[in-house]
């Protein structure tokens, strides 16, 4: 299991946000990207999420359904239990047992309560106990300990450990220390000539 990137070129809104960049994550390995606020790891995930298409260069994984990706929006389904969620994202991915995941990231006391009712914490616990029941060997996650607390941070970096140690792969920008063994690739070296600046608005003024 491998996650290749290739003089990948990202890009927002049709403008360059990064170029050139190359690094490979090897089964069993976490990878954090750092830089600046508007540096573009936000725009490299959802590049390796295939949400959006490269600017140039390419990535390879093993098959198109090893990657999950959690983003900022924790994609869940507000009317539907906490149980009843991971019900539904074990249910697309095959059947998947969901009591690890309840169990991983604290859920259970909270198992039967709408989605929509829980703290933000809570529903951020609930977001990354989704990719657990995929399966999926490959985690994306973007800022994945916003709204946690100090037991939560600890609760999601053993979930991670825990998928490491099963060969499982994981990339995220983060700015946090998890006290997990990490390599760190800054992404500021990569910055294309032609940033994406915001225009002048003299209206604002
Ligand atoms: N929807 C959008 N349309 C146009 N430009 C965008 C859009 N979203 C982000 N950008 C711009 O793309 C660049 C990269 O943004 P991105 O969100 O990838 O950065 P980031 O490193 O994740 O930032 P942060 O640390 O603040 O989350 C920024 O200059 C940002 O202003």
């Amino acid at each position: 299991m491998r996650l290749m990137v290739v003089d990948l070129g990202v890009s927002r809104g049709g403008v360059p946000v990064l170029e050139g960049v190359n690094f490979s994550v090897e089964a069993g390995e976490a990878l954090v990207l750092t830089g600046p606020n508007g540096s573009g790891k936000t725009t490299l995930l959802r590049t390796l999420a295939g949400l959006q298409p490269p600017h140039g260069g390419k990535i390879v994984v093993p098959d198109s359904e090893a990657i999950t990706y959690a983003g900022h929006a924790d994609g869940i389904k507000a009317v539907l239990s906490v149980r009843e969620n991971l019900d539904f994202w074990a249910r697309v991915h095959g059947g998947k047992d969901i009591a690890p995941a309840l169990d991983g990231f604290d859920l259970q006391a909270l198992a039967d309560r709408p989605a929509g009712s829980l703290s933000a914490g809570q529903k951020r616990r609930l977001g990354l106990a989704r990719l657990m029941v995929t399966g999926r060997p490959i985690w994306l996650l973007d800022e994945p300990t916003v709204s946690l607390d100090k037991a939560s941070v600890e609760l999601f970096a053993g979930a991670v450990r825990r998928h490491l140690e099963g060969g499982g792969i994981a990339v995220m920008a983060s700015h946090i220390d998890m006290g997990l063994d990490v390599r760190v690739v800054d992404v500021t070296p990569f910055r294309a000539r032609a940033q994406v600046t915001r225009t002048f608005d003299e209206a604002f003024l």
